[in-house]
């Protein structure tokens, strides 16, 4: 069953139309990138799903139920890893928790027994700046996962971090999501992390946005650095070739 589910959806924003009838869904356990050129209108669906931007036509469903600005079904990730520089690693960590009106006591007790698998059990008590961005970034994630919440929403979360690191948080981050099976919704220009992390892929077109190809991702798992496989190296450069061909139109 599909846990999120978007139908026939359009969003005009300042009179512009940045999504033109987006249909895509996510199925229990699964993981599902969205894929498109840059200015495509990717991070606007997660606003809409967030509830910052409203859609003009179509439906979108969580768990079978009309998404409500009230209904809290997706914990978010954001591109930067938006920790609070005054606050420490433990305090940035249970915010979101806080947030939904749970103790701070009852949300550290969520939080610690996950610190060790997230890398970060020395260093709850230090604050942001004194960890390394790969740090940052799993601390983020760790705040995201532990609210929960039916769906995760990860904006090109290894974005900002360079190639190495990037390469080796992907990896982290495949093996817990292996072990732990969230919902995921991720949104990325990289073809080569879409492929790898994916059991499927929607390639939007340029703005307006709308689904060109939805693909499924062959092969086992995992499928990063040396072990990526013949077929997945094919599918890497057939998406590519679908979104250089979107860019060519934009220039
Ligand atoms: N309030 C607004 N009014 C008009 N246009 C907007 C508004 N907000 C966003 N846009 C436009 O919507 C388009 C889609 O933006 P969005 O951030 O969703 O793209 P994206 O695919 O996530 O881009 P990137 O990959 O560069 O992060 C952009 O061209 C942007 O300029």
């Amino acid at each position: 069953m599909s846990v999120l589910v978007m139908k026939n959806v359009s969003v005009t924003l300042g009179g512009t139309s940045i999504l033109d009838d987006v249909s895509l869904h996510v199925g229990q356990g699964e993981f599902v990138s969205i894929l498109g050129p840059s200015g495509a209108g990717k991070s606007t669906i997660f606003r809409l799903l967030t509830g910052a931007v409203e859609h003009d036509s179509g439906q979108i469903t969580c768990n079978g139920q009309p998404l409500t600005a009230k209904q809290q079904s997706f914990a978010f990730m954001p591109q930067r890893d938006a920790l609070m520089p005054w606050r420490r690693i433990i305090d940035n960590l249970t915010l979101g928790l806080e947030v939904q009106g749970i103790s701070r006591e009852e949300a550290r007790a969520r939080v610690t027994p996950l610190l060790a698998d997230f890398g970060l059990e020395d260093f709850a008590r230090h604050y942001p700046a004194q960890l390394s961005g790969g740090m940052r970034q799993r601390a983020a994630l760790l705040r995201t996962v532990v609210q929960d919440r039916p769906v995760l929403l990860l904006d090109e979360p290894f974005g900002a971090l360079d190639a190495l690191t990037r390469t080796q948080m992907q990896a982290w981050f495949e093996k817990r999501w292996r072990a732990a099976r969230w919902t995921t919704l991720l949104v990325t220009h990289d073809v080569r992390e879409a492929v790898a992390l994916s059991d499927r892929i929607f390639v939007l077109s340029r703005r307006p946005a709308h689904v060109l190809t939805e693909v499924q991702v062959p092969g086992p798992r995992p499928r990063l650095g040396r072990r990526i496989t013949p077929e997945a190296h094919a599918l890497e450069a057939q998406v590519l070739d679908i979104l250089l061909n979107q860019t060519g139109k934009a220039l």
